[in-house]
């Protein structure tokens, strides 16, 4: 929850940037000004040029107007422009953090849109060029125009004041009318673009199997329903924006039938040219208020955007990269640790607790959703822990900024992911390749050769979801990129369900080597060659602690609760065990 009075993050991005909207304001004063250039012209006309009836002071004037709306036109430009490199700055300020936010969530394995979040930040960002934007910055001058018209006469005065109120009302009442329908177009677009999400990224199992036409079918409805609570939205607040705009042009005509009545009534100060004035005015004032009230929906969809992202920045908070930690070592301590997957409360973890030293290999083994996969992401800091730590060298590894960890961690998630690039690319994590590490993770994996037989070697590309590769070798090579660098601890999730024999033999000599070395390894699986480099065992089940210690031990624990039994039987009994067997 956030703390009363505390600032989101996005309200401190757009307050940082008081320079920008000070000077739009000061801009907004200067232009506001100058668009009284035409009533002063008026005035002038009507005034000096009819009664001195002289040609040079009209075309003084007329040159005088004219240059006063060169410069505004001017001023406005800057406007736009500054306002343009304010959205530049801002989005570049913003837009990774909430790209880091996004991947949390989709780290988390929550269903989740990232196209979504970065249409929401477009909004956000192209509502600092929005017409309502300046619109708000010219509301000052409303006032000023109301004040002048005051100036004239009161009568005049109260009348724009109540023509004033009147398009405040049928703003609100546009808000009020088009606020539901707007968000339930809102949430319309948001749930068709999850879907579309979804689906592509299972394009492939769609087209083999024949599910694309329903599943076209299901986007369709979802997309029309959309549309059509979006049209009904546009349609609401249509209404009402006629409404405003034919107020707005009607405010002038009042105010000018009112002058008349004064003026021949001689209640009207400053003769025939205040009917004209009081009337451009009126019009005049009301300006900012009909913008606003035409640009509704887009008020609206920046503020859900807004809110959206808001939201989404606190649930995955930045981290803190105000104090450089030094390397890990390798050390895992974990403590009475509880863990809810992220942005949820129920707990899949319960009470975990075991300690490796560095160059320890952890196996973790137990049935389908004992919690192995959700240690790992506990372990790597993606999911937090409600209760209880996992500490990396003592430090709480959910707190460490994750680029300051990155290099020092691997991973091997359960389903590979490799990133559209090349081999080296993928194997580097995206970062400049070193070209004795890119051989050393290669050759511990077993690449080598594969990557010495492609023409384009290391620069090969694997293709969108390394769609270029095998299964076993998009394994491999995520292997080389969950080892590459030598990380302090790295976490393989079924490291071995795409490998063949050969894979695995590779895959246990890796972890050989580097267990030398200092490695920590934490290796989740179902079968049992793992169990043959690992030193410590631990058992999970319905996410508890069923054991953990010596890998040997507990087998023989396992096998043999009442330790009578022999050490010799012990690992006969790991295959029925990884089944989720205790015995
Ligand atoms: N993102 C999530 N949201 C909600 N529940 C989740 C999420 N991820 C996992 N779970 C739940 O957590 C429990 C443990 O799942 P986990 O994936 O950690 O098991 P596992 O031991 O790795 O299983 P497997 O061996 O099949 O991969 C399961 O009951 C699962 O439903």
């Amino acid at each position: 929850m956030k703390a009363a009075g505390e600032v989101s993050e996005l309200r401190a991005a757009a307050l940082d940037m008081r320079p920008m909207w000070r000077m739009g304001l000061l801009l907004s004063g200067a232009i506001g000004l100058l668009g009284f250039a035409s009533t002063v012209y008026m005035f002038q006309v009507y005034g000096r040029v009819v009664d001195s009836r002289s040609v040079t002071t009209l075309l003084m004037l007329t040159l005088a107007t004219t240059a006063a709306f060169a410069v505004m036109e001017l001023l406005d430009k800057l406007r736009q422009r500054l306002f343009w490199a304010g959205s530049l700055r801002f989005d570049l300020r913003m837009t990774p953090r909430v790209y880091q936010a996004s991947m949390g969530v989709l780290a988390s394995g929550r269903p989740h849109s990232t196209s979504r979040v970065m249409s929401d930040m477009r909004s956000v960002r192209e509502f600092f060029v929005n017409p309502a934007l300046t619109a708000l910055f010219e509301l000052p001058m409303s006032l000023l125009a109301l004040v002048l018209i005051f100036m004239i006469s009161p009568v005049l005065g109260w009348a724009a004041l109540f023509g004033g109120a009147l398009q405040t009302l049928v703003a609100w009442m546009n808000q009020r009318i088009s606020r539901a329908p707007l968000q339930e177009a809102q949430r319309g677009a948001q749930e068709a673009h999850r879907y579309a999400d979804v689906t592509l990224r299972n394009a492939q199992v769609m087209h083999s199997m024949g599910m694309l036409e329903s599943v076209l079918r299901r986007w369709q409805e979802r997309q029309s329903r959309f549309l059509v609570s979006q049209a009904r939205a546009s349609e609401a607040a249509g209404a009402l924006t006629a409404a405003s705009k034919t107020l707005q042009q009607l405010m002038g005509s009042v105010l000018l039938g009112l002058s008349a009545w004064l003026l021949l009534g001689n209640n009207l100060a400053g003769g025939p040219a205040m009917l004209i004035i009081s009337s451009v005015l009126g019009g005049r004032m009301l300006v900012p208020l009909t913008q606003l009230v035409s640009q509704w929906s887009a008020i609206v969809t920046f503020a859900g955007a807004f809110t959206r992202l808001e939201g989404l920045l606190r649930e995955i908070p930045a981290r803190d990269r105000s104090m450089p930690l030094p390397p890990p070592k390798g050390e895992l301590r974990v403590e009475q640790l509880h863990v809810a997957p992220l942005g949820l409360q129920q707990l899949v973890l319960r009470g975990l607790q075991f300690h490796l030293t560095p160059g320890q290999v952890l196996a973790v083994v137990g049935p389908s959703a004992s919690g192995k996969t959700s240690l790992a992401k506990a372990l790597l800091g993606a999911w937090p822990a409600q209760a209880g730590k996992v500490r990396l060298d003592g430090v709480d590894v959910f707190s460490w900024d994750k680029d300051e960890l990155g290099p020092y961690l691997g991973y091997l998630p359960q389903e590979v992911e490799l990133i559209d690039g090349t081999l080296a690319e993928n194997i580097a994590r995206f970062g400049q390749p070193d070209a004795l590490k890119l051989q050393e993770a290669a050759a511990l994996v077993g690449l080598q050769e594969f990557i010495a037989s492609l023409s384009q070697g290391y620069d090969a590309p694997v293709g969108r979801d390394g769609a270029l590769l095998s299964g076993g070798q998009r394994q491999r090579v995520a292997l080389a990129r969950a080892l590459y660098g030598r990380p302090a601890l790295v976490v393989l999730d079924e490291p071995n369900s795409s490998l063949d024999e050969i894979g695995e033999a590779a895959l246990l000599r890796a972890i050989g080597v580097l267990k030398s070395t200092g490695t920590t390894f934490v290796i989740n699986t179902h079968r049992t060659g793992v169990l043959s480099v690992s030193d410590r065992l631990l058992v999970l089940r319905e996410g508890a602690q069923l054991a953990f210690g010596p890998t040997v031990e507990v087998l023989q624990k396992l096998r043999d609760p009442s330790g009578a039994g022999g050490q010799a039987a012990a690992p006969a009994t790991a295959p029925r065990m990884l089944q989720g067997g205790t015995a």
